[in-house]
């Protein structure tokens, strides 16, 4: 295994999302050092002094610094946040010229570090963030994760769980796909143990189910201006599972390798996640409709990839 060891964490990006997610890290106490890096420099400062005051209540011990890029060289993850978000009414994909330009910086500041670890992407459109990283990084693909369909899978099994009055812990369910409005979900395999619950709801009340979760993001925007609580849950549960070396599958941007049929393109499957990142992506068996939408969702994403890289 030819990754950085230790748990030593860099957060690249201290705004909505970033610190939101180093408040959960330091709520779960899943590592014992995390590292603060913005170009708002003030930003990143104010936040490591707040988070500072909440470690004596926190259920580890942490050190929790302000940072530059140089220390990333002996980190296990770094995590990017940064970047623009969207504002209401944008779709993620508006996002792209400005966020690929700032990750061809912030990837290529990090490389020049030595770092060795694993990189997880949030920032949007996040499936081309995570392409754009592994190819600035250079790194193997499976040292580069993208969030993913992380989020939108949380939301659905969220709603099946109010749906079916189970807590969403018990329903086992994923949107596949872009995060993004060509996202899917694959109600062949969606259950609550062991029994299917597509054949439980009308058609009519599947298709609200699907809409409410890939309209989320625009309707938090539309409420508050920006979505970070529940990103930041999704992104300190895939650090979880790298730093303890679970073996779990959680629905992620991956790359593709010919699993379902498609082949260079990160975007939202299963996967097996561990200490060396994504271990394996976990090819569903989809149904003909799912499988059709699945391939719609890949070249939604190459279409975009071909504006940039040819
Ligand atoms: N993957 C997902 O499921 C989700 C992704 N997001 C995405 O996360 C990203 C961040 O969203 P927010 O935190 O709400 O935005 P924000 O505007 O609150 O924070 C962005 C941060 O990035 C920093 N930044 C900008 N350029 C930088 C650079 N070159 N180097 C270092 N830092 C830089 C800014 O100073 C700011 O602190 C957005 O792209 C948003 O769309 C948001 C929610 C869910
Ligand atoms: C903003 C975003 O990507 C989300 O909440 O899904």
């Amino acid at each position: 295994m030819n990754v950085t060891l230790g748990n030593k964490v860099v957060l690249v990006g201290t705004g909505a999302v970033g610190s939101s997610y180093a408040y959960a890290l330091m709520n779960q106490g899943i590592s014992d050092e995390l590292v603060l890096v913005d170009l708002n420099e003030e930003k990143a400062k104010g936040d490591v002094m707040d988070l500072d005051h909440g470690i004596v209540y926190a259920p580890n011990s942490m050190s929790i610094k302000f940072g530059t890029y140089e220390d990333c060289k002996d980190a296990a993850l770094v995590v990017i946040c940064a970047g623009a978000a969207q504002k209401p009414g944008e779709t993620r994909l508006d996002l792209v010229s400005k966020n690929v330009k700032i990750f061809e910086s912030i990837v290529n500041q990090i490389m020049q570090s030595g770092f060795n670890g694993i990189f997880l992407v949030a920032t949007n459109p996040v499936d081309i963030l995570a392409y754009a990283t592994w190819k600035f990084s250079g790194l193997p693909k499976e040292r580069v994760i993208g969030s993913g369909t992380v989020l939108d899978s949380a939301r659905f099994r969220y709603l099946l769980g109010e749906e079916f009055d189970t807590a969403p812990t018990s329903v086992h369910g994923y949107i596949i796909g872009e995060h993004g409005d060509s996202q899917l979900p694959v109600w062949s395999s969606a259950n609550i143990s062991g029994t299917q619950v597509a054949p439980k709801l009308t058609e009519e009340r599947k298709q609200e189910i699907a809409v409410q979760v890939r309209d989320a993001a625009y309707k938090i925007i539309e409420s508050k201006g920006a979505t970070y609580y529940g990103i930041a849950m999704g992104l300190a549960r895939i650090t979880r599972a790298i730093l303890k070396n679970e073996n779990v599958v959680l629905p992620v941007g991956a790359y593709l390798e010919g699993e379902n049929g498609h082949s260079d393109v990160y975007i939202g499957v299963p996967s097996v996640i561990n200490r060396t990142g994504i271990k394996k992506v976990v090819e569903l068996s989809l149904n003909d409709q799912e499988q059709e939408k699945f391939t719609k969702s890949v070249q939604t994403l190459k279409d975009i990839q071909a504006t940039i890289w040819g």
